[in-house]
């Protein structure tokens, strides 16, 4: 019983005051949030004149029923509103307005961490990304051990946390979690959205206690929103701030001052009732059923604090606290806050190189199944175009052979979607609280494919080059290799760029499809360069990636070679293309093909150079998409 992750002692459960500790004081004053409505005239308020204070080492929880307005006053307070309301009053750290972000963090209601670590890997990788330098391996394991322990994650540590592929550990278990991993960097001012949405109260009440603890050593200064906390829960916070329609119902201390308020205004809380669970039912108008009775109902409410001595000992605690502040010997500019980057940009390159080479060596989806599909396709196709010999009704097959190579194993890049947009989840949490920036993340995810798209692309050349009795030479092998990976490089460039804009599975499947199609279609195979209209030949055809590859490859398999033509009666020849080797050779060469379809001014170095390009072109884009696309809140 004593050892249970879940204990629930009475003198813990209890508040204890938070000791004096070095920290930011948050302080919002009047402050007020309003929308445009869809009329475009009216403004619509979601929040009216709230003010307060919360001091380093306490936890302010922000309840209310659904649409009153939390989330939109965490958003506001924590600065990630955007432009796309009016924000009025003052929102001020240690007494003066600051960037908020620079000192706070984030932690979102979303789960994203990557399914094909374990419980205790993805705690290291973010201890890894959020930890100084200067912090040794033991101090790290051992961060690892406290954060397991006080999320109540230990049983769980090795359990991987699960994919499409694997059932892995629970959504509570994964919600522990993923709240364990934002608290790595102890930052000094904590924005929680719903953190114990979706656990049972036992576990609530756990990871409130923890976060509770982390304020009190660290003097963190702690905001979360919480719908319906148990007695116990309710206890660990130091203020509450009850939003009804945008409206204050109650902000101040919960340790009875919230019930003898209630009292005061004529609202008796019964001793056996849980003071949350009375006020959310009183504020809860959504179902009268009557607009005008739920409109009087939240009136009175908000005029009641209006006029209360409540509203003015708090109006006048935020104004000392403001003075205090002013007064403070820290330098403000030394606190470490939660949006400074902890690393330098190489070392964040560096830990999301290791990261993303073990996530693509343990995620079956992204790597290994893609890997097994290449060697059945070179398998498939080495059976199918076997040893083809140096006759002229080979020509065609070994066109043939060429563009299913690069189409077909280009197209299946397609397979890496969904890890993609796994990864893409995380790198959108990971964002919201500057762990790392956008270049960082963008050129170790570069760095990581180029071996990982090589190996695929050895996978299906040395089984299907042989099988399928390509240009013999060394030097015929290694080009052929070369082209297909920048294609395929190009191709999961492709990918990943289209995954950022549209990060939905099937937007972006049936994209990246389309684009396939499009430029096979235009590549040059099926319509000869000469027949393409002009708008997508300047469009498209100039731009595509196959086509750089494709005459690379045929430039490479016919070059070199020398075909034999058919023999009739008589021993007649017939060649299917004109042959500058002279008649009596009955034979024509690589060189005589590539005339005939028009190829001859191929350029390896161009196509290599074109396809480099094209590759730095779409993770250019890819770039710019993540700076531009602001992370889900
Ligand atoms: N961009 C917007 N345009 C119009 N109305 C909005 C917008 N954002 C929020 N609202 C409205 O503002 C109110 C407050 O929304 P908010 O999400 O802050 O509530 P909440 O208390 O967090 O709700 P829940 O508990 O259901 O998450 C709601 O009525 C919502 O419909």
């Amino acid at each position: 019983m004593e050892n249970s992750p879940f204990l629930m002692s009475d003198s813990a459960a209890r508040a204890s005051p938070p000791a004096p500790v070095d920290g930011l004081t948050l302080t919002f004053k009047d402050l007020s949030y309003s929308i445009v409505d869809r009329t475009g005239k009216e403004s619509k308020y979601l929040l009216e004149g709230i003010s307060g204070c919360v001091k380093p080492g306490e936890v302010l929880a922000v309840m209310g029923p659904s649409g009153a307005g939390k989330s939109t006053f965490l958003d506001v307070v924590a600065g990630r509103k955007g432009k796309i309301g009016t924000q009025h009053g003052q929102i001020m750290l240690d007494g003066s307005e600051r960037p908020m972000k620079k000192y706070s963090s984030y932690v979102t209601q979303n789960d994203a961490v990557i399914g094909c670590f374990t419980v205790r890997e993805t705690i290291m990788w973010a201890v890894e990304l959020n930890l100084p330098s200067s912090v040794t391996k033991r101090e790290r394991l051992d961060k690892v051990q406290e954060l397991l322990s006080q999320f109540g994650l230990t049983k769980c540590a090795d359990s991987k946390v699960g994919d499409l592929l694997t059932r892995g550990i629970s959504g509570g278990e994964k919600r522990r979690l993923s709240i364990a991993i934002q608290l790595v960097k102890e930052p000094k001012v904590i924005f929680l959205d719903e953190p114990t949405s979706g656990l049972d109260s036992a576990a609530s009440f756990k990871v409130m206690e923890a976060i509770r603890d982390l304020a009190r050593r660290r003097g963190c200064t702690v905001v979360c929103s919480i719908h319906q906390p148990s007695p116990s829960t309710y206890e660990l916070f130091d203020k509450v701030l009850f939003l009804a329609r945008g409206r204050t119902v109650y902000f101040g201390p919960n340790a009875g001052a919230d019930a003898e308020y209630f009292k005061s205004i004529g609202h008796t809380i019964p001793t056996h009732v849980n003071v949350p669970d009375a006020v959310l039912d009183s504020i809860n108008v959504d179902f009268l059923g009557d607009e005008a009775l739920a409109n009087t109902r939240i009136a009175n409410f908000d005029q009641s604090w209006n006029s209360s001595s409540a509203k003015s000992d708090r109006l006048a605690e935020v104004e000392r606290e403001i003075a205090l502040a002013k007064t403070k010997a820290t330098d403000v500019a030394t606190i470490i806050g939660g949006g400074d980057y902890t690393h330098g940009f190489f070392k964040q390159v560096g830990i999301l190189t290791r990261r993303n080479t073990s996530n693509a060596l343990k995620n079956i989806l992204l790597f290994w199944v893609r890997c097994a599909m290449y060697i059945a396709m070179a398998i498939l196709m080495g059976t199918t175009w076997w040893r083809m010999s140096l006759n002229q009704n080979t020509v065609q097959d070994r066109f043939s052979a060429i563009f299913f190579s690069i189409a077909f194993l280009a197209f299946m890049s397609v397979a890496g979607i969904p890890g993609v947009l796994e990864e893409r989840e995380v790198f959108y949490r990971e964002r919201l609280n500057r762990t790392y920036s956008v270049g960082a993340y963008v050129i170790a995810n570069t760095i990581v494919s180029l071996p990982f798209v090589m190996v695929i692309a050895i996978a299906f050349t040395v089984p299907a080059y042989w099988m399928m009795g390509m240009n013999g030479g060394a030097a015929n092998f290694f080009r052929f290799l070369g082209f297909l990976w920048l294609a395929l490089y190009v191709a999961e460039s492709v990918v990943i760029m289209i995954a950022a804009i549209f990060p939905i599975f099937v937007a972006a499947l049936t994209l990246a499809s389309f684009f396939n199609g499009l430029e096979m279609v235009t590549q040059g195979y099926f319509v000869r360069r000469q027949n393409i209209p002009s708008f997508w030949l300047y469009g498209f055809h100039y731009w595509n990636y196959q086509k750089w590859s494709w005459e690379a490859l045929i430039a490479n398999e016919f070059v070199g070679l020398t075909f034999d033509c058919n023999r009739g009666p008589n021993d007649a020849c017939f060649c299917s293309i004109p042959s500058s080797l002279g008649s009596k050779a009955c034979t024509f060469s690589g060189d005589d093909i590539l005339a005939e379809y028009g190829y001859t001014d191929y350029s390896y170095w161009k196509s290599a150079v074109c396809l480099v390009a094209l590759i730095l072109f779409f993770r250019i884009i890819f770039y710019v998409t993540l700076r531009l696309k602001k992370p889900k809140v």
